[in-house]
């Protein structure tokens, strides 16, 4: 599908102006204390023409053959555009996590990295966390590296997604 650029867009959210929509795709999973995994993933980000995004996503583990298992992490938030590509994305877990990022967007690349994480009682010990998406050949990719359970900045997910 072509993507056409909002009329009313913030100038602010340029830099992220790619993002917006709906995308579906596959991605693996993985993490020293844990097996690795496979799941699907739709993540939708829309905007009312003032500087923020608001960003929903939904997974669900997929077995070999693509088929769905269960469903897995929820997270919403919004994604905050400053000047030149800066911005600040606010993001709320299922989990009973809550973090701040900052990141900068730019060539069709953003990157995010946890300024703070906020945890429930309940919720598994994540202290960091890094994110790159970028539009690669009009689909979206993305990595997620965490610091939680005790391990260092380590690979915990990477996608594939196709404009819905
Ligand atoms: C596409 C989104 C995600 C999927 C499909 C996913 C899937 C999984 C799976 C299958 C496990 C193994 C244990 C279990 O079955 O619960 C796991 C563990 C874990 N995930 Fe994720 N995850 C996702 C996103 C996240 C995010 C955003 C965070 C952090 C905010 C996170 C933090 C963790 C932690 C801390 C563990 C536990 C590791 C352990 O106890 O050893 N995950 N995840």
């Amino acid at each position: 599908m072509v993507f056409h650029l909002p009329d009313n867009l913030h100038p602010n959210c340029g830099p992220v102006a790619w993002l917006l929509g709906t995308w579906r795709g596959n991605g693996h999973g993985d993490y020293p204390t844990i097996e690795k995994f496979s799941y699907g993933q739709e993540l939708i980000f829309t905007h009312d023409g003032r500087p923020f995004f608001h960003y929903m996503a939904r997974a669900w583990i997929t077995d070999d053959d693509g088929n769905r298992v269960r469903d897995a992490a929820i997270e919403t938030g919004f994604l905050r555009c400053f000047d030149e590509g800066k911005v600040e994305l606010l993001l709320t877990h299922n989990t009973g996590i809550s973090e701040l990022w900052h990141g900068e967007a730019a060539d069709g690349k953003l990157e995010l990295v946890t300024d703070a994480v906020m945890r429930s009682e309940s919720a598994k010990e994540v202290v960091a966390g890094k994110r790159i998406y970028g539009n690669v050949n009009t689909e979206l990719m993305y990595a997620y590296d965490m610091a939680a359970v005790g391990q260092p900045l380590t690979p915990h997910l990477w996608a594939r997604l196709k404009r819905a």
